[in-house]
């Protein structure tokens, strides 16, 4: 079943097109890759997704919501880390992690236990009275991993979720990632080819605000003319060069 169903989805900033008719949609329990160049238009699809900005036109679906006409029902099922992620330096990782819970409406009688539950899983245990502005960036980036992954959201829509970490917390997320899927649909964007064939069933492509690919990983080189020994890096040069 799709938990995630995107229609001939367009967006216009004046009369620049940033997304150009868009239809994909990701199955419930799967990873989708989600990948571009700069510019192509990822963010701006997923802040649609996330009800943070109308669309144009077309339509979008989260777990059967109108992105549009129930962005509520749409944010309480969506955990988003956006590219830059909505922390209060001024916080400490504990006071924050709560704060977000509350706005998250997280029954009260839970918090305590699933902030631990988030803290344990993005490894925050030791740092959770520091200030978040003295954190490492990757830690930082972990403190906005956390704070999508409260309440356990049956969608997460991760906009560079590796982006500031160190090879070994990177391979650390890769691995909390995968352990999601089954349980979570995601959304996974990332400049990190690498990280998408370790991480993601399918993967789409989009080059200019257009879809240039949308397949499984396995099918992507023979579907696309190219040699089976292909890397998805060959594969993604290829198809948004020019
Ligand atoms: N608020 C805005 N007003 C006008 N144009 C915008 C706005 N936001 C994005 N754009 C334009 O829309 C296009 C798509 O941008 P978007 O940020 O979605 O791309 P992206 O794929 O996320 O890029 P990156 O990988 O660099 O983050 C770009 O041409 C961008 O300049």
């Amino acid at each position: 079943m799709p938990m995630i169903e995107v229609q001939n989805l367009t967006k216009r900033y004046r009369d620049r097109i940033a997304i150009d008719q868009l239809t994909f949609s990701v199955n419930e329990g799967e990873i989708l890759g989600f990948l571009g160049p700069n510019g192509a238009g990822k963010s701006t699809t997923m802040k649609i997704l996330t009800g943070f900005l109308p669309p144009s036109e077309g339509t979008a679906r989260v777990a059967g919501f109108d992105v549009f006409t129930h962005p509520l029902e749409v944010k309480r099922r969506i955990g988003y880390l956006p590219e830059t992620p909505p922390l209060y330096p001024e916080m400490t990782v504990h006071g924050y992690l709560k704060f977000v819970a509350s706005l998250k409406q997280l029954p009260g009688r839970g918090v305590k236990a699933e902030i631990d539950r988030v803290a344990g899983l993005t490894g925050l245990t030791d740092v959770m009275g520091r200030i978040i502005q003295n954190l490492s960036k990757g830690y930082k980036q972990r403190v906005g991993i956390a704070q999508a992954l409260l309440g356990s959201p049956p969608v997460l829509i991760l906009d560079e979720p590796t982006e500031g970490l160190d090879p070994v917390q990177r391979s650390e997320l890769r691995a909390l990632i995968r352990g999601l899927a089954g349980k979570h649909t995601l959304i996974l964007s990332t400049h990190i080819l690498p990280e998408v064939t370790m991480t993601c069933e399918k993967v789409l492509i989009i080059h200019q605000g257009k879809i240039a690919a949308y397949d499984a990983i396995q099918k992507l080189a023979s579907v696309h003319g190219q040699p089976e020994s292909a890397s998805l890096e060959e594969i993604f040069i290829k198809l948004t060069a020019a």
